[in-house]
């Protein structure tokens, strides 16, 4: 398994009114006594299936926290994390809801051409590693060739990290997280690296491949305006220890063009996140 991809056991069949993530009472301490730290106070939390939710807060207030968590990287203090029905980390359950991960910086392995890189997680994740010898330089090829010319880098797939830009770089991460169709995308700063430019472009990509995939995404940003963009919902958090203080719904219709972004209502909306965080960090102080 790799940092992009986990598996997270899942009920046998996921019904459709069914969130497919519940976070129920949630708290995390990290360490003991006096040395301990309440990064999460009791958080709740549901993710319909399709959802686009971004997460904002100040910064350590337990963002990435709840990615860790949904991905059972670590286990709550007390509450339960639910997905799929199923609590994760449930060892009994049959069918593995599919995680894609992607963070600030590209993960990509050097020695590895950016096709390899995007392969991997098919070499890795069931059901598609028990098919890896025999579709590995054919039909995972051209699903890889595929991905890569959606998020256009068509022609680069023979290429090695090192002769990609930093923007090219996150856009094989985002094929590479999106391979093996995972059901759950977790994204934790994954433009955070990039200038402003770049970051606009692949909000764009983004949206298609959110749009045309159907995957559930769950994004962690500082960027208020990537989160307006892009998600259908914001969870603004609070300072350390981290709650959600507000759900705010994204209305503005798909897809979204970058003008938007210069909307009195789209800028009303940013204001009104900056405001809700300045607060936040302000009653922590
Ligand atoms: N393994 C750990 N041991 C002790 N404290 C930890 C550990 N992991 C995280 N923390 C603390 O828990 C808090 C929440 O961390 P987390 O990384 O979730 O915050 P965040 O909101 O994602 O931060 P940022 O926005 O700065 O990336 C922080 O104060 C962090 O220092």
């Amino acid at each position: 398994m790799t940092a992009e991809t986990a598996l997270v056991p899942a009920a046998p069949a996921a019904s459709p009114a069914r969130p497919l993530i519940t976070l129920d009472g949630v708290t995390v301490r990290f360490g003991r006594g006096t040395a301990a730290v309440q990064a999460l106070a009791e958080t709740s939390l549901t993710v319909a299936a399709g959802d686009f939710i971004a997460l904002v807060g100040p910064s350590g207030c337990g963002k990435s926290t709840i990615l860790r968590l949904v991905s059972d990287l670590m286990r709550p203090s007390s509450g339960r994390v639910l997905v799929a029905g199923r609590e994760a980390g449930d060892a009994a359950a049959a069918e593995p809801v599919r995680i894609g991960m992607a963070y600030q910086n590209a993960t990509l392995l050097p020695w590895l051409t950016i096709r390899q890189n995007v392969m991997l997680p098919l070499k890795i994740v069931p059901p598609f590693r028990a098919e890896w010898r025999r579709k590995r330089r054919t039909e995972y090829r051209d699903r890889a060739d595929a991905l890569l010319a959606q998020v256009g880098l068509k022609g680069f797939g023979d290429k090695y990290p090192w002769q990609l830009s930093g923007g090219m770089m996150q856009r094989a991460n985002l094929c590479r997280a999106l391979i093996h169709d995972p059901t759950l995308l977790l994204l934790d700063e994954p433009f955070g690296a990039l200038d402003q430019f770049t970051r606009e472009e692949l909000w764009a990509v983004m949206q298609e491949l959110w749009a045309t995939r159907g995957t559930t995404v769950l994004l962690v940003t500082h960027d208020l305006r990537e989160a307006a963009y892009l998600a259908n919902r914001i969870c603004v958090m609070s300072a350390r220890p981290g709650r959600i203080l507000e759900d705010c719904p994204v209305d503005f219709p798909r897809p979204r063009p970058l003008d938007l972004t210069f909307a009195p209502d789209f800028t009303a909306l940013v204001q009104r996140l900056r405001a809700l965080i300045v607060a936040a960090r302000a009653a922590a102080a």
